[in-house]
């Protein structure tokens, strides 16, 4: 073994007549011993990574001086915590745990010898762990393993039946080594700081390409979903994450608060945004038409179907699906709709096989869904499986900071339409605007502002005068009360003849819009502005409610 040999040489030396021989075998066996360190130096040297580099040291300890085991225990970063990777799971040594030898030797910083009788005492888990995998040796050298600035690095564990220690570390070939071990440990920690440098580099500046690419698709958002709120620029930034994923979006808020604006941004930055968006007003539909409006049928599937037809979730395919005033959807539908979600699979009426649309879902509504599913009338399942990405649209009154972009982006649209018109709005009227709580949101502002600038010489300011605040909703409370009084709208039932609330809602929506169109002269256009609707929206209200112009 040439831990005997070393000791051998260290020990006896030459008798005065066997100086000759002796001084040539002592010759040969310092060149061996050179030889021997070189290949063990050779070796260390050419470990690129610590975890290689402490095994193949510890195995050159246990060889080169006869020990029957051999750890490493390494500090880490944080230089609370000492790893034996060695060991697995067993192998973490907390270094404020003084129930182990090593946390007492990190202290001291010095080299010590444990015998056998003190390990049995010592109950730590860890390290009996550690003395039952090394047999149980009579003595342990514990060597604490420094850099040269001092800094310690880890432990090294020496197991041997024979605990001459001093004949073994006086050695210069045992300091030789961990001199150079301490040195490529060192340089093992220097290479990995730099790959983690490299690589905390990298993920920054992912992470900052990332943010840039978020804030200018926030910035281009800006331009439709308008408002400088701190409540819109979240929204905003919301929009483009959600936008990023595959979720689900439900879309919650007022009426004429912008959520169509939100569907629509969701769909223009999603990788969807070449496939179609197809939007379905579930309020607008008939009850009776909007599964086969949303499946499909084939050819005769019912009395009236004399031929096929696709329906909106197939022709969502590669695209995305916006469900309007999801809330109003019937509760049969909702069942079907959630199987829907769960596959993408669906049969359209009368078709013996499924078909599959690959949609992302986004859904909107004004009503309170919780509410909804309080009365009964919304599965709560299918409440979870749409708002996998909830957002909720403030309404404008809480956010009176987006007033002034509002109208002057309403005045631009206005201008851009119409070839001319105000120049901007006067702070006097702007005044008034910040004193009313809009009940519809948006949508009335725009009403509002469209109605000034047609008031407004071109190249003027848009005044407080023009301004026509209350005759929207003036009526509309003492409208309702009046109304169910029997005056002011036709058909409509008396309150206290009420017995079905949404049916009675229904016909005073039905009863508005007939009498609307018939003072309009059936013109929607100006029936659904006065009305604070899109025109898509009353023109969807008049086929589920079989409203005509006449
Ligand atoms: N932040 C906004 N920036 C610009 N225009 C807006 C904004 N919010 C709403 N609008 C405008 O207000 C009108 C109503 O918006 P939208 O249809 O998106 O509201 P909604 O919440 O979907 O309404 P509803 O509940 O009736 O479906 C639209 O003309 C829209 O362009």
């Amino acid at each position: 073994m040439y831990s005997q040999r070393v000791l051998e040489s260290r020990a006896t030396g030459p008798a005065v007549g066997e100086l000759n021989i002796s001084g040539n075998r002592n010759m040969g066996r310092m060149q061996t011993e050179l030889h021997t360190g070189i290949d063990l130096a050779v070796e260390l040297l050419r470990q690129d990574n610590l975890p290689t580099l402490l095994k193949v040291a510890s195995r050159q300890l246990e060889n080169t001086f006869g020990l029957t085991r051999c750890w490493s225990l390494e500090l880490d970063l944080s230089g609370r915590t000492l790893h034996c990777a060695a060991l697995g799971e067993q192998g973490e040594f907390d270094c404020g745990d003084f129930s182990h030898p090593f946390a007492h030797l990190l202290q001291q910083g010095k080299p010590r010898e444990l015998s056998r009788a003190a390990s049995y005492r010592l109950d730590h888990p860890g390290f009996q762990a550690l003395v039952d995998a090394s047999n149980r040796p009579r003595s342990f050298w514990l060597e604490p393993i420094k850099g040269e600035d001092g800094r310690t690095l880890g432990i090294l564990v020496l197991c041997n039946e024979e605990p001459e220690w001093d004949g073994i570390t006086a050695q210069p070939l045992y300091r030789g080594l961990l001199t150079l071990l301490s040195h490529q440990w060192v340089s093992q920690l220097k290479t990995s700081d730099q790959v983690w440098q490299r690589r905390m580099l990298k993920r920054s500046l992912d992470h900052l390409h990332d943010a840039e690419a978020v804030r200018q698709r926030c910035e281009e958002l800006a331009t439709t979903l308008v408002g400088n709120s701190k409540g819109m620029t979240d929204l905003r930034a919301q929009i483009v994450r959600a936008a990023g994923s595959q979720l689900s979006v439900l879309v919650q808020g007022e009426t004429g608060c912008g959520k169509d604006l939100v569907a629509q941004g969701i769909h223009r930055f999603s990788d969807r945004a070449e496939g179609p968006l197809v939007v379905v007003n579930c309020a607008a539909i008939p009850d009776s038409l909007l599964e086969s409006e949303l499946f499909g049928h084939t050819k005769g599937a019912f009395s009236g179907a004399d031929r096929a037809k696709e329906g909106l979730l197939a022709q969502a395919d590669g695209g995305t699906l916006f469900l309007d005033e999801i809330g109003d959807m019937p509760m049969a539908l909702q069942s079907k709709l959630l199987r829907v979600l769960e596959s993408r699979r669906f049969r359209p009426l009368g078709a013996q096989q499924e078909q599959h649309s690959d949609f992302r879902l986004v859904a909107a509504t004004h009503q309170p869904l919780s509410d909804c599913i309080e009365e009964g009338r919304f599965r709560r399942d299918l409440f979870y499986r749409l708002s996998q990405f909830p957002l909720r649209v403030k309404p404008l009154r809480e956010r009176p900071e987006d007033l002034e972009p509002l109208c002057r982006h309403f005045i631009r649209e206005y201008t851009a339409r119409e070839g001319a018109g105000p120049l901007g709005i006067s702070s006097h009227a702007l005044g008034m605007l910040a004193a009313y709580n809009f009940p519809g949101n948006a949508r009335e502002l725009r009403n509002i502002v469209e109605f000034a600038c047609l008031q407004t010489p071109v190249g003027d300011d848009i005044q407080p005068e023009v301004l026509r605040l209350d005759d929207l909703f003036p009526s509309q409370e003492t409208c309702v009360a009046s109304d169910f009084q029997g005056t002011a709208v036709p058909g409509m039932p008396l309150a206290d003849e009420v017995d079905d609330l949404r049916a009675a809602a229904q016909a005073f929506e039905a009863a508005i819009i007939r009498e609307r169109l018939r003072q309009y002269g059936g013109n929607r256009a100006q029936a659904a502005e006065s009305l604070g609707l899109p025109k898509r929206t009353l023109a969807h209200k008049c086929l589920k409610y079989q409203v005509t112009e006449a």
